[in-house]
């Protein structure tokens, strides 16, 4: 069955969300708001790997595995040669030598994907290239720079020794081995090696199909004309679902939305056939047109909350709709909602998948100036990070704290993550940081 265009109806055991009832959101943590370990884990709480598919194994590719694998067949299957040359008796050419060489008759020929028809009597070889199968009698190969590639009758300028340029039968896999295990997220050498096994389909959960929403009557789809003077282009959708897509998910760039409830409303219902999780975007905070926050109870989603960090405060949450789809509802300004993806939508895709660690891993680096930070928040500030001669990790900070900063937040490789507590980080002090790219 196809992963992508796939109706949720259509999952062979779709997700009963209906029975359990959502926990208890988390309480307040020390600075009267919910702090991001929180909330994040909390979500994480409410979601559920989704079912699995038999998949195509090229298309399995960053899914995690959800069948132990076991090869059914050795590699290589068959002794075979290494080298293009002659099959020999090591015994019949160790006197060989540039001065001395050895000349046997060539008695046959075999090439990869042939049977070896004949067994090599002694004191003659068998013209036989890389991958063909040694005949029965010869132990060794004589590759044909070490001859003068005789056809009737070979000479052989070098001694061989027993086993040289043989590859032999399960020497790289044994039939029966345990190859892979459930949950292991697969790579191409992994598919590599499923294909090698003769393995067309593997048992994976799905990548989600994730639906992202931008909220705002100010905005406009990018390519058309901005209508007034006030008006700005739709850049949370694109940023989220590339960021989304390179997380994993199969993702349903819906679009943009009038801050209009009825529209809200009917654009999110409409998701909900094909969504295992939506996100959307602004509406969210204490504007008089933050409608989100206003309509989304009516769907089922009640989880409006503040969080301890900066930027990305205002949070939303929630199971919406008949079958209880996840929707995360982050802030309207693009950095915040790009570090609410990082904490929290990255997170749950990868759960949906099944793929662990949930969470971004973290490493330190050295800060290059000093660095402030609000009390009672956790930081996440954008960052720059560099590999000095040494190899020490330094980072610097990617302009200023505004959510609104986008070019600060394209330059940036990394987020540098400063505990609620910290209000201050010198220069040369260690930090941590989440690496969004690959640093050299
Ligand atoms: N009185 C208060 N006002 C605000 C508070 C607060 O605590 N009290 N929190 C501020 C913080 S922090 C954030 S973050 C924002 C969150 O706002 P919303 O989630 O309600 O988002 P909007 O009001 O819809 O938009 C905020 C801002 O972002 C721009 N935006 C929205 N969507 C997009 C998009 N798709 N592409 C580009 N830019 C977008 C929008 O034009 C606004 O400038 O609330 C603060 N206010
Ligand atoms: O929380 Mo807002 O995201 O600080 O700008
Ligand atoms: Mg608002």
């Amino acid at each position: 069955m196809p992963l992508f265009g796939r109706k949720k109806s259509d999952d062979p055991a779709p997700l009963d969300r209906t029975r359990e009832p959502l926990p208890p959101p988390p309480e307040p943590g020390p600075s009267g708001l919910r702090t991001l370990d929180d909330h994040r884990d909390y979500l994480l709480s409410c979601l559920e790997p989704l079912p699995a598919f038999s998949q195509h194994v090229l298309d399995a590719l960053g899914l995690s595995l959800c069948e132990d694998v076991y090869a059914p067949i050795s590699m290589p299957r068959f002794d075979n040669s290494a080298m293009d040359g002659y099959a020999v008796r090591a015994v019949d050419v160790e006197a060989a030598g540039d001065e001395s060489p050895v000349s046997l008759p060539v008695v046959g020929e075999v090439a990869a994907g042939q049977d070896a028809l004949h067994r090599l009597s002694p004191g003659t070889a068998i013209k036989i290239m890389t991958g063909a199968p040694l005949p029965a009698g010869a132990d060794a190969v004589v590759p044909y720079e070490a001859t003068d590639r005789g056809s009737s009758d070979v000479r052989v300028y070098a001694p061989s020794t027993a086993g040289q340029h043989v590859r032999y039968v399960g020497e790289d896999v044994e039939a029966g081995t345990h190859l892979f295990s459930v949950g292991q997220q697969l790579g191409p050498r992994d598919i590599g090696l499923l294909a090698g096994i003769g393995h067309d389909q593997v048992l994976v959960r799905p990548r989600p199909r994730v639906a992202v929403v931008s909220t705002g009557t100010e905005l406009v789809e990018p390519g058309l004309e901005l209508g007034n003077d006030h008006q700005i282009y739709d850049s949370n959708s694109y940023l989220l679902a590339a960021a989304a897509r390179q997380a994993g998910a199969h993702v349903f760039r819906v679009g943009l939305v009038s801050d209009d409830p009825e529209q809200v409303k009917q654009l999110i219902t409409d998701q909900l056939v094909r969504a295992d999780l939506v996100v959307s975007t602004g509406g969210v905070s204490q504007g008089d047109y933050d409608v989100v926050k206003a309509v989304m109870p009516e769907l089922g989603a009640t989880d409006f909350t503040q969080v301890a960090m900066q930027p990305g405060k205002p949070q939303g949450f929630g199971l919406v709709g008949d079958d209880r789809t996840p929707m995360i509802m982050l802030p309207g300004n693009p950095v915040s909602a790009f570090v609410s993806f990082e904490a929290f939508v990255r997170p749950a895709i990868r759960r949906l998948m099944g793929v662990t660690p949930y969470t971004r891993p973290t490493v330190r680096a050295r800060v290059t100036h000093p660095v402030s930070s609000a009390p009672g928040r956790r930081q996440l500030a954008r960052g720059i990070v560099t590999v000095d001669e040494d190899g020490t990790r330094l980072v610097e900070l990617a302009g200023g704290h505004g959510s609104h900063l986008m070019a600060d937040l394209a330059r940036a490789n990394a987020l540098v993550v400063l505990p609620e507590d910290v209000t201050a980080v010198e220069a040369g002090e260690d930090v941590d940081v989440w690496l969004l790219d690959e640093v050299a």
